[in-house]
């Protein structure tokens, strides 16, 4: 049977060749719009984008035979990963063959905003010899303030201490230990704000992240400081960072990305001080011949073998190993995924035990599954195969433990998370061939994993559960599901209801005003 794949952006040439050397056949279709993509994308079993070609819900609708979409690069904001998940198709990335280029595009675009290069450059050759109007600002000894300190963020740091620049950075996730290793101090954001001679931004974007630089956080900075932005476009507030250059305050800015891609029309184009580039972090011959012949390695590998390496939303398992894993992976990463969701201040140990029959199974995709579900409440494109190395690099501590016999069930999982010297614990299992949680803390219950669940820490006190009922009954929440757990009589207790949509923060408010609650949390699986 032929196997044929879609490239859907301008990829390196050599993925084609890798394509044809492994016996898939491929089609190169560049610049086609979502309905004319959605039109031909059923003759397909993989389809290769970077970020202009864009598969979203009604693409991969009709995508009957499409079972891999792998992407050159790192940022996955273009596919709707939930529908290709559903339709039971893997989205896969290549998360570190492009991070060099980036980090040298940050640089390149710190230097060209401090010495304004681009516009003395058009203006000498404009014949202006303009040398007076170009006194920049000299890097050596000055402080650079980074928002992420992950992959790229990490990269640039390291160049900017060789030119002897003072690095410091926020990044709940950047551990003391790792932070000492990269010579770089950690700091909170508002320190970063009134430190920092410059700063670039490296996270991608998130609820936590987006508008990290709004119009406030951008009048906390020192004057003249510069921002460059190569990361994703709506961690900037543009209005705002239009206005400050305008009045000085910021001396000078540089963006790759943009709220709205392609930014063909800007407010801030023309602004004295202000430097665009079309999204070009990743536009290097070497970083696009790493991106392109490892994701057409990947797909063709998955295509031909089933063999899944960098998916974004299945563990990675082999073909041999799939039948027994899978399900205790899908366990581990919703367990994760509750674990991160409740400890997003930032974590600086994690502690897996298996007791009982998962014991005999392969625990690695089971460990990375789950540290992945832990990442992944801060970090949107983290996978199985990124996850663990992630996680060394950060210093955190990772222990596992195993105990072949489990008091209750046949296997159990358990997730603890060190946040501020202590542990967060949830613990699950497989009952009647679904995942459930058992425990959270040192409290039983049984809960089925749902799309909504509100978590909630409370004291075992009269009047929670009619309070709560009241609360989301007045803002037409449906309770699907309710399962209690308490240490004892009046003590500690918590609650998951299972909901069938979102809350609104007005509700939380109210959930939150309740006197019985300590936390409470809409955690999304
Ligand atoms: N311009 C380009 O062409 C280009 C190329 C490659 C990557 N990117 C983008 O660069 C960004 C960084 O990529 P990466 O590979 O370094 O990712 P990464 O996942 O390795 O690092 C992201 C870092 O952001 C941190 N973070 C998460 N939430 C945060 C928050 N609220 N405040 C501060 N830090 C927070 C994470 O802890 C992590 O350390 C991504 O958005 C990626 O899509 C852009
Ligand atoms: O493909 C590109 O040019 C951009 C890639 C970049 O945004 C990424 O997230 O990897």
């Amino acid at each position: 049977m032929t196997i044929k794949v879609l490239i859907g952006d301008s990829l390196a040439p050599g993925a084609i060749d890798i394509f044809k050397a492994r016996g898939i056949e491929v089609d190169v279709k560049v610049g086609l719009s979502q309905p004319e993509l959605a039109e031909i994308i059923g003759e397909y079993d993989g389809l290769a984008v970077r970020s202009a070609c864009k598969p979203n819900a009604d693409v991969i609708a009709a995508a009957t035979k499409l079972k891999v979409i792998g992407r050159a690069g790192i940022g996955v904001d273009n596919v709707d990963i939930p529908a290709a998940t559903k339709k039971g198709v893997v989205v896969m990335n290549t998360p570190f063959g492009n991070a060099v280029t980036t980090a040298e595009h940050a640089i390149a675009m710190l230097f060209a905003a401090a010495r304004q290069i681009p516009a003395a450059s058009a203006r000498t050759q404009n014949g202006e010899w303009p040398k007076k109007d170009y006194v920049g600002t000299e890097l050596f000894s000055k402080t650079l303030g980074l928002i992420g300190a992950g992959n790229i963020g990490s990269l640039v740091a390291e160049r900017a201490r060789g030119i002897k620049m003072k690095v410091i950075a926020f990044d709940p996730f950047l551990t003391e230990e790792r932070a000492v290793e990269l010579g770089i101090e950690k700091v909170e954001l508002d320190a970063l704000l009134a430190r920092a001679d410059a700063i670039t931004l490296h996270t991608p974007l998130t609820d936590q992240t987006r508008n990290i630089l709004s119009r406030e956080n951008l009048e906390k900075t020192k004057k003249g400081v510069i921002i460059v932005n190569c990361a994703r476009g709506g961690l900037v507030d543009e209005e705002a960072l239009k206005d400050l250059l305008d009045n000085g305050h910021v001396s000078a800015a540089a963006l790759d990305v943009f709220e709205t891609e392609p930014a063909k029309e800007h407010p801030l184009f023309g602004t004295p001080g202000f430097i665009a580039t079309p999204h070009l972090g990743a536009s290097t011959v070497e970083a696009q011949d790493n991106v392109a012949f490892q994701v057409a390695e990947q797909m063709a590998d998955y295509l031909l073998t089933g063999a899944v390496t960098n998916a974004l939303n299945m563990p990675s398992i082999s073909a041999e190993e799939a039948p027994r894993l899978k399900p205790f992976a899908e366990l581990a990463e919703k367990l994760g995924e509750f674990a991160g969701q409740v400890s997003t201040e930032g974590f600086d140990a994690v502690e897996i035990d298996y007791e009982g029959d998962v014991c005999e199974l392969n625990r690695k995709p089971l460990t990375s599954a789950a540290l992945a579900g832990i990442l992944r409440a801060s970090m949107k494109d983290v996978n199985m195969v990124s996850a663990p190395s992630i996680l060394k690099d950060r210093g955190i501590d990772l222990k596992e433990t195993t105990v072949e016999e489990s008091a209750t069930y046949e296997s159990l999982i358990r997730i603890k998370v060190r946040v501020d010297g202590k542990w967060r614990t949830v613990s699950g299992s497989i009952v009647n061939g679904q995942a459930r949680i058992v425990a959270v803390k040192e409290m039983t219950l049984d809960a089925k994993f749902r799309p909504f669940i509100l978590f909630i820490n409370n004291t075992d006190k009269p009047g929670f559960i009619g309070g709560l009922g009241s609360v989301l009954g007045d803002a037409g929440i449906n309770i699907a599901t309710f399962n209690l757990g308490r240490e004892e009589e009046g003590g500690d207790a918590i609650a998951m209801i299972g909901i069938d949509q979102d809350i609104p923060k007005e509700t939380m408010d109210k959930i939150n005003a309740l006197s019985q609650v300590r936390y409470a949390k809409v955690l999304r699986f």
